[in-house]
C-alpha cells in the first residue's frame, strides 16, 4: 500500500503564528545567544563540504556536524567549548503549546540561511526520542519549503514560510523528507543588515532528543 500523499498526517502548518513584536524579540535572543554561541559554518560527514547555511544552537544539548565525527548532539559549542545559551522563553511555550509531548525539548537548531543558502531533502534522525514532534520557527525572509513522504525518492510538496510561520513535523510526517529549495531575497527586513549581511532567513527548530 503507499504511503498517502505529502505532507503525512502529524504535519501542521501554522501561518502567521508569532507576530513581529515576538519575531523581533526571538531575533534578539538569537544576536545575544550568537554573542556567546557564534554562528559557524558545519561540514558534512566524511565529505567535509560545507553546509551553506551557519549554524548555532539553544539549549542542553546542540546539533553539530563535521567531516570527522558526523551528525551529533553536544552540549557544547564546537569552537568555543562553552555550554549553548538557554532556551528562549517563548520557545519553550510554543513547544507545550503546540509539541504534545511531556518533556521540554533539549536542544534547538538555529540555522542561518544567508541569500543563496538551501538545505538538501533529508530526515532529522539523530534523535532517540523518536516520538517527539520537531517544532520549527520561521524568521526573516520568506523561503520554499519542500516536504515529501518517508522514502528519498517519493512525491513531495511545497510551500512558501514566512516569518513569524510555525510549522510541526509529528506523528507520521515527524519521519518525512524535508528540505529548503531556496529563500527569496529581500522580502523581509526583521534580520537586522549589521548582523546579518544580506538578511536572509532564520529557521529555529526544537528537538527532544533523548526520550522523555
Ligand atoms: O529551515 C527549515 O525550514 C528547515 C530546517 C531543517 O529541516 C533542519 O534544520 O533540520
Ligand atoms: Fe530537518
Amino acid at each position: 500500500m503507499d504511503e498517502p500523499a505529502p505532507p503525512l498526517p502529524g504535519f501542521r502548518f501554522l501561518p502567521g503564528h508569532f507576530d513581529r513584536t515576538v519575531q523581533s524579540d526571538l531575533v534578539a535572543a538569537v544576536i545575544e545567544a550568537a554573542a556567546t554561541a557564534p554562528f559557524w559554518r558545519p561540514s558534512m560527514p566524511r565529505t567535509g563540504q560545507p553546509l551553506s547555511v551557519k549554524m548555532t544552537n539553544f539549549g542542553p544539548l546542540g546539533w553539530v556536524t563535521d567531516q570527522a565525527r558526523g551528525y551529533r548532539y553536544e552540549p557544547a559549542h564546537p569552537e568555543t567549548g562553552a555550554p549553548w545559551p538557554p532556551l528562549p522563553t517563548a520557545l519553550l511555550d510554543l513547544w507545550t503549546a503546540v509539541s504534545g509531548y511531556p518533556a521540554p525539548p533539549e536542544a534547538c537548531l538555529v540555522n542561518w540561511y544567508a541569500p543563496g543558502s538551501r538545505m538538501g531533502l533529508h530526515v532529522d534522525s539523530d534523535e532517540a526520542a523518536t516520538d517527539a514532534a520537531v517544532v520549527s520557527v520561521s524568521l526573516g525572509d520568506k523561503a520554499r519549503f519542500r516536504i515529501g513522504g518517508t522514502t528519498r525518492r517519493g512525491k513531495t510538496a511545497s510551500m512558501v514560510l514566512s516569518s513569524g510561520d510555525v510549522v510541526v513535523l509529528g506523528g507520521a510526517s515527524r519521519r518525512s523528507y524535508h528540505g529548503v529549495d531556496r529563500i527569496y531575497p529581500g522580502t523581509s527586513t526583521l534580520l537586522p543588515e549589521t548582523v546579518f549581511p544580506g538578511g536572509g532567513r532564520i529557521n529555529l527548530t526544537m528537538r527532544r532528543v533523548t526520550p522523555a
